[in-house]
């Protein structure tokens, strides 16, 4: 086990991962580590999925590039999905949560298509990605963390942070 915590934040597009783990990566001194962002500069994807409007990443190519990075610790890692990291990497792992009707506008103000809208509002109401992580991690490293506000990011952002200290 590296002497750092990697930690891993989770939740559908729009949920503020990306806001809530810079402010973490500052505050902790922590490295971010956005998976959308390194697929797209190290080309780790098998091309652009028309249907679904975001590439197809491949898995096994970022796992390799992150490898070494993760076995030295101290990284926050930014993706909207869990399931195809290995489980000894994170030591925590926070799974944004928006209402719905508050997700739906952020995801307007992005521009988002309809379809694209609607496959991650249902995404949020089924609670996927909870449940993914449920089922890929040891529960009790697994947090549910309201982000509703600008108020909820730095809770959130406290609260890892002192989780961080107490490590
Ligand atoms: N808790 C919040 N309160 C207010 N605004 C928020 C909150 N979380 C996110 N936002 C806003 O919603 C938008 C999306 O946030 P952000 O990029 O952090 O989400 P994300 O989960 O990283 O999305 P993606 O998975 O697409 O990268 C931004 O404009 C951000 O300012």
């Amino acid at each position: 086990m590296a002497n750092r915590p990697n930690i891993l934040v989770t939740g559908t597009p729009g949920t503020g991962k990306t806001s809530t783990c810079e402010l973490i990566a500052k505050a902790a001194e922590m490295t971010h580590v956005n998976i959308g962002d390194l697929v797209k500069e190290k080309g780790l994807h098998d091309g652009w999925d028309e249907d679904l409007d975001c590439y197809v990443i491949d898995e096994d190519l970022v796992v390799d590039e992150l490898e070494d990075i993760m076995q030295q610790g101290g990284n926050i890692v930014d993706y909207h999905g869990c399931s195809f990291f290995p489980e000894r990497w994170f030591n925590r792992v926070v799974v944004l949560q928006t209402e719905n009707s508050i997700l739906f506008d952020r995801l307007v103000a992005r521009g988002y298509s309809e379809k694209k809208r609607k496959n991650n509002i249902e995404c949020e109401i089924f609670q996927v990605i909870l449940e993914e992580a449920r089922s890929s991690y040891r529960e009790d490293i697994v947090v549910a963390m309201q982000s509703d506000s600008i108020e909820d990011i730095t809770k959130n952002v406290s609260e890892i942070s002192e989780w961080l200290r107490n490590f």
